[in-house]
């Protein structure tokens, strides 16, 4: 059911469901409740027509943005002030807000993952970079650089063995008596 009543200041429209669109067909309507609304914001212009208030009625908002009048009506013909921007407005900000909450806390989550990934990668470094240095210090082959030259003769090219890709490798006789073979590294700047 969908007429204007004769003051042509309301619409009168059949109140029956805030989910079903299809339920405006006369057939359906009849001898359901029935209330009169009328437009919040600009009560001249009867502006409703069967599309756009069956795309209102599918909205949840529908009954929430009904608000009762204050003249005497009869139970079965309500008067209702509707504001039909009311409900746009309020989804929006819902919306906005709902939003902005969404992306800091996408912005914080994905900060705080790098930061403690940073964090867990530094400490895995020092504790590889500690590991390593307790192996060279402990190690048998840490042998100051000066032991190194006098065994080899100051890398003599007498006592030299080969080239290798980073550095020469020479013969050399350790304090101990034991023969070793040195390589003196090479770094290329270019
Ligand atoms: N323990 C050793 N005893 C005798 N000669 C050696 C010894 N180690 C290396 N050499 C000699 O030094 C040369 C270069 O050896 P090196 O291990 O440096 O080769 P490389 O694998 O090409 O080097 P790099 O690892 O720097 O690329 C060898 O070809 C060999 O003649």
């Amino acid at each position: 059911m969908f007429t204007t009543s004769t003051s042509f200041q309301h619409v009168v429209v059949s109140f029956l469901s805030t989910t079903a669109p299809n339920l405006l067909d006369d057939t359906e309507s009849k001898g359901r409740k029935r209330m009169h609304v009328e437009r919040f914001s600009d009560k001249k212009k009867i502006a409703f027509t069967r599309d756009s208030l069956s795309q209102v009625l599918y909205y949840d908002e529908f009954v929430k943005e009904l608000v009762p009048g204050k003249s005497k009506q009869m139970l079965s013909r309500k008067k209702f002030r509707w504001n039909p921007e009311a409900g746009h407005r309020k989804m929006a900000i819902i919306l906005a807000a709902s939003s902005a909450v969404l992306a800091l806390l996408l912005v914080t989550a994905t900060m705080g993952f790098f930061i403690r990934k940073n964090v867990m990668r530094k400490r895995r470094e020092r504790k590889q970079f500690g590991t390593l240095l307790d192996t060279v210090n402990k190690s048998k082959l840490n042998v100051p650089y000066e032991i190194l030259e006098k065994a080899t003769n100051y890398f003599n090219d007498d006592n030299k063995l080969g080239q290798g890709g980073s550095g020469s490798v020479y013969k050399g006789v350790m304090p101990d008596g034991n023969t070793v073979a040195v390589k003196r590294l090479s770094f290329n700047s270019t």
